[in-house]
């Protein structure tokens, strides 16, 4: 197709272009399912022998060779058990290396009907066990071979409506939601294809550590976003103080924003004079009240309603003019002619600006924090502690920042289109004036048409370039997940929340926004709420949007965890609230849990790495940049993730202290407001997932590939590893005041081996943890 090149009719080209755009993508998936094509077989009684994989296959006759694992046909084979075989005698699992299997594993689910053949070829390692004692890549795997009867349900659990999975640490939420995310696209292929499918995640490094797994299962076309970069334009990392982000998540703040828009909307107490040639027009507060009162009855959002009240002025003060200059009364047209000249005067414009602005939410927001004037109209509900607490001039937004801005933007509505192409218009003019005059640099152009921009109030809309390209029309060819993550108004076919403890009230009317019709897939578990502004219950989030409509499945059995990990975890679950039931691991490992000084971590990390496998190292906040630099020193590799989603210092091998912060990779550097890509849609991940953007992921992929990683407990989330340390466990108890489920967290993320250095005395449920020194690190 490509090579047939940019030849024919511009109809020629794009069809030819969006013929490579589908083969393109066809071919991704294709190669994507390649690992474990095929990995199990029914001997089913009536169908015969089945062959389940990633996909369906036929062959050119169009005999059945491979069943989708979605199909109904295929459930059996996650289901089936000898108390209910389901027409089923036998399972099996294949495992492969390439396209050649290198063994089998068989369930035997009725007796009774096999043969003496069936009997002489069975095979009964269990697939599952094997699969979790698997060395942990650093990436998420599909879970597809093995998936578990109770996992299955939820799986395949109806589309329609709000379906809360609860479950602790390990269960399989994460990948359970990833399959079911295949699944419905599989079902419902053509209502999802066309509205999307949206997954939020905790952090950039989580979206890094799952984004291969719906590929691999042949779905490339799903939106994965964490709540910072649900906003259009702005990539949110920074992260708040704990009281600052339990504020800022507070459901009192909708009323504040609100109350901040009003504020831009009143009527100044003096009259306003404006001074045009020789008469001075004023516009008093009968006309401004009038003129408002207009635009609120519209019940618009502001920035529409902007044109009800700036009609309402011209015609008053065209009548006013009209009369100083001794013509009295006038007739329409004559009125249109004096509100048009008006409309273009400089004195009128700036006026009009002022009285009711065009506003975005960034402008908003950033007038808000920066003004204790402000702030004390809009938040007169708040306490002047918490007032205190708002006060920011400027600066990066932050995770909690962006619900606000989304709230914002729902009530001040987009900026008039026709505005916007003005203004493109004007900008592109004065552009090329400005190349033919002096040739400038670009940079320079640039600078110039923000300019213009600025001077037409609308600079921080949009960027001169983008304005420009939107005049132009059309964009390039985009999937529907690039279109919806550019269209903050975008309504999802279905939008599935992973660690959805986390968010806040703030953030769930900012997600409910993008799912009108509350087809949901929310899991988390109510006892890992670290964030401050998280949930305590899923009453507690749900019932104001689907009292009395939402259902809740549980899981039950830890995969990650072994046995001798969870309990000590269990101790700690036990602290936060004796009701609560830590799930059941299923393996046994035999390796306790170990005890050990702070000063001797760096060495045990060493010892650790020698095992094998993805080491990290969870920390206080407090002391990720010190006890990052010490372990950076001593172990080759080490990569530390600094506060605030996904952005990693490369700690570089062995260059000591300083590097751990300052070294932040270049990729890491766009966290602050402005997203220089815009629209935050850089296009595909490595196997073709639309990802928000690069900004913050390829330093997430850094802290995921490197041999150890130091992190704090937010950038823990959802993830997992070989081996874990955690540093100071009553310190991270202790940072904030939901520390004890940040605590548990920490220790449940190894799926092999755990230990914890302190210096601190160790609280009554890590005590008595056989201790270790460096020196018998091998022999543990
Ligand atoms: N049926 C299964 N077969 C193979 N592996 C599984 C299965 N179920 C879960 N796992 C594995 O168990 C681990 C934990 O799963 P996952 O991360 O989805 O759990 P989670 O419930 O989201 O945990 P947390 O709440 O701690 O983040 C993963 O490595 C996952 O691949």
């Amino acid at each position: 197709m490509l090579a047939t090149g940019a030849v024919g009719t511009m109809q020629n080209r794009s069809e030819r272009d969006t013929f490579a755009d589908m083969y393109a993508s066809r071919l991704a998936r294709l190669w994507a399912v390649e690992r474990g094509l095929a990995f199990g077989r029914l001997d089913h009684v009536d169908e015969g022998r089945l062959y389940i994989g990633k996909l369906g296959m036929t062959d050119d006759e169009q005999l059945r060779l491979l069943i989708d694992w979605r199909a109904p046909v295929a459930q059996p084979f996650y289901r089936a058990t000898p108390a209910a075989p389901m027409g089923v005698t036998r399972r099996r699992h294949l495992q492969t290396k390439g396209r050649a299997v290198i063994g089998v594993d068989d369930d035997l689910l009725d007796l009774d009907s096999l043969t003496d053949d069936d009997r002489a070829t069975l095979n009964g390692e269990a697939a599952l066990l094997a699969a979790l004692d698997e060395r942990r890549t650093g990436r998420m795997r599909d879970i597809v071979a093995t998936i578990q009867a109770e996992q299955d349900r939820v799986i395949r659990s109806d589309l329609n409506g709000v379906l809360v999975v609860q479950g602790g640490p390990g269960t399989g939420k994460t990948v359970v939601a990833l399959h079911r995310a295949a699944y419905l696209l599989y079902t419902h292929r053509e209502r999802l294809e066309r509205r999307g499918v949206l997954i939020l995640g905790p952090n950039l490094t989580f979206l890094r550590y799952i984004e291969q797994v719906l590929p691999s299962l042949g779905e490339t076309d799903v939106l994965l976003s964490t709540v910072g970069e649900l906003y259009p334009g702005v990539t949110a990392t920074a992260r708040e103080r704990p009281e600052v982000a339990a504020l800022k998540g507070d459901a009192r703040m909708a009323e504040v924003i609100a109350k901040a828009v009003r504020d831009r909307q009143r009527v100044p107490r003096k009259p306003v004079e404006l001074t045009i040639g020789r008469i001075t027009l004023t516009i008093d507060r009968p006309m401004l009240d009038a003129a408002r009162n207009k635009a609120t009855r519209s019940r618009r959002p502001h920035n529409q309603a902007r044109a009800v009240f700036v009609r309402s002025l011209l015609n008053a003060l065209a009548r006013q003019q009209a009369r100083k200059i001794g013509k009295g009364l006038i007739d329409d047209d004559e009125l249109a002619d004096l509100r048009e000249e008006l409309r273009t005067e400089p004195v009128v414009k700036s006026a009009l600006n002022r009285l009711w602005p065009y506003l975005t939410p960034q402008r908003l927001l950033l007038g808000l924090y920066g003004s204790p004037e402000r702030l004390g109209y809009a938040a007169s509900e708040l306490s002047p502690q918490e007032r205190a607490l708002l006060r920011r001039d400027g600066g990066e937004w932050t995770e909690s920042d962006v619900p606000l801005l989304d709230e914002a933007a729902d009530l001040l509505g987009e900026i008039d289109e026709q505005v916007l192409r003005a203004s493109a218009m004007q900008a592109e003019e004065e552009l090329a004036a400005a190349r033919q005059a002096e040739e400038r640099e670009r940079e320079a152009e640039l600078a110039y048409a923000r300019e213009v921009l600025e001077l037409t109030g609308l600079s921080d809309v949009m960027e001169a370039e983008r304005l420009a390209e939107r005049q132009r029309g059309e964009g390039p060819y985009l999937t529907t997940a690039e279109r919806a993550a550019a269209d903050r108004t975008w309504a999802y076919g279905h939008v599935i929340v992973d660690e959805a403890q986390e968010l806040s009230h703030m953030a769930w009317r900012a997600v409910m926004r993008r799912c009108p019709t509350r087809s949901m897939t929310i899991v988390g578990d109510i006892a890992q709420t670290g964030s401050a502004a998280g949930a305590r219950s899923w009453e507690e989030v749900l019932d104001p949007y689907v009292a009395g409509r939402w259902r809740q499945e549980r899981l039950t059995v830890n995969y990650r965890t072994p046995v001798e990990l969870m309990a000590v975890a269990a101790r700690v679950l036990a602290t936060i609230d004796p009701a609560l039931q830590a799930p059941t691991s299923v393996r046994e490992l035999g390796v306790e849990p170990w005890s050990a000084p702070l000063t001797a971590l760096a060495e045990l990390v060493k010892a650790e790495v020698g095992e094998g496998g993805k080491v990290a190292v969870v920390v206080p906040d407090a002391l990720l940049e010190s006890l990052g630099a010490e372990v950076a020193a001593t172990v080759a590799g080490a990569v530390v993730v600094t506060l605030g989603s996904g952005r990693t210092g490369n700690a570089g091998s062995g260059s000591g202290r300083t590097a751990a912060r300052s070294g932040a990779d270049p990729a890491g550097a766009g966290t602050s407001g402005a997203d220089p890509a815009g629209g935050g849609t850089s296009g595909a991940g490595p196997a073709g997932v639309a990802v928000t953007t690069g900004v913050g992921r390829a330093g997430a992929a850094a802290a995921l590939d490197a041999p150890v990683a130091v992190m704090g407990v937010a950038d823990a989330k959802g993830l997992e590893f070989d081996s874990v340390i955690v540093a100071e466990p009553d310190l991270i108890a202790a940072q904030s005041p939901r520390g004890p489920s940040d605590l548990y967290v920490a220790l449940t993320r190894a799926t092999q081996r755990l230990g914890v250095v302190h210096e601190r005395p160790l609280s009554q449920a890590l005590r008595g943890l056989p201790s270790r020194s460096p020196a018998s690190a091998n022999d543990l």
